[in-house]
């Protein structure tokens, strides 16, 4: 489990984290959401020891990670700004990593240098943005890393290799309970990815959830009665976080479980009772109560 707690950071005296609180169940995937400038960068920066906050503790299952060698060995980063030495071909990183990290897998790494199609022998420097990005993946994955922290990992990759990237992460994720944060400027891309997404907004967690649980506790409802509306408002006993009436229609969001809100509304007899599926950007926007600016800018 990677535990954040009260974390700060400033730089030249503008605070850039506050206070900042987070857990990462060990094998579950953490999408971490924020506009440009939220803090998502230096917050990676501060998870993989690169940077030292002004206050508060990062640790992994307990351990600290600043200036821990044997931990930052067990730590996958994919950073926003890649570096590779000039001249470097895949084959050359391959080298200093496997000299490097103890759990090096050399099948792992020729199997997803093949699955991406590098050519490990060309220099580094002779690759697209996005063949960087697989290489990078390559390298870090193959040190069978126990946690994985990912800046913007698919920006830059087209639909086919984000679709490669995820799985082989999913499947790190499932065989060997690696626990992965991946910051995204996209609410939509991590939806069928993280079991939880935070979003942080200057600095700040300005709302963390377990996906399940939201999506088990939200719903969407279509309903009509026709001609025959009912007198009594048939939901006065729900959590009607919003109505809108189209015609004879009526599209609500409820919170709770659905087997209660499904009886209530069954017993008002509808001509038309549907339950539609619901959006992260949807939950989201409701779970706070309204259009909320920071959200409708993560949502494209
Ligand atoms: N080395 C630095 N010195 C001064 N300010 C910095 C430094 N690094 C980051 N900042 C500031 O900290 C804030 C957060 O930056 P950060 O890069 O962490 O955001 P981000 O959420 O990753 O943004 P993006 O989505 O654009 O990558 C910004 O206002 C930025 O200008």
């Amino acid at each position: 489990m990677i535990r954040i707690q009260k974390l700060s950071k400033t730089f030249d005296r503008t605070p850039v984290l506050t206070d900042l609180n987070m857990t990462i169940q060990t094998g579950s995937i953490y999408g971490l959401i924020g506009v440009n400038g939220a803090g998502k960068t230096t917050l990676i920066k501060n998870m993989s020891g690169m940077l030292r906050g002004d206050g508060g503790s990062i640790t992994y299952d307990g351990e600290s990670i600043w200036e821990n060698d044997m931990l930052k060995q067990s730590i996958g980063l994919i950073p926003d700004d890649l570096y590779f030495p000039n001249g470097y071909s895949l084959r050359d990183m391959r080298s200093v990593y496997s000299g490097f990290y103890e759990n090096w897998n050399d099948d792992r790494f020729h199997q997803l240098t093949e699955l991406f199609k590098l050519d490990e022998k060309a220099k580094i420097r002779t690759f697209s943005k996005g063949m960087k990005k697989q290489a990078a993946f390559c390298l870090v994955m193959a040190t069978m890393p126990a946690y994985l922290l990912l800046d913007e990992p698919i920006d830059g990759l087209d639909p086919i290799v984000r679709k490669l990237v995820w799985k082989a992460i999913v499947d790190d994720v499932a065989d060997r309970r690696m626990s992965v944060l991946v910051s995204s400027h996209n609410l939509k891309e991590m939806e069928g990815i993280c079991d939880y997404i935070g979003i942080l907004s200057h600095g700040r967690m300005l709302m963390e959830r377990e996906l399940d649980s939201v999506k088990n506790d939200l719903h969407k409802i279509q309903i009509s009665y026709g001609k025959n509306k009912p007198e009594q408002d048939a939901f006065a006993g729900l959590d009607v976080l919003r109505r809108e009436s189209r015609g004879t229609v009526d599209l609500m969001i409820v919170k709770g479980r659905i087997d209660h809100i499904e009886k209530a509304i069954r017993a008002t007899d509808p001509v038309i009772f549907d339950i539609l599926p619901l959006s992260l950007e949807e939950i989201f926007i409701y779970e706070l109560g309204g259009e909320d600016d920071e959200i409708s800018k993560l949502i494209f």
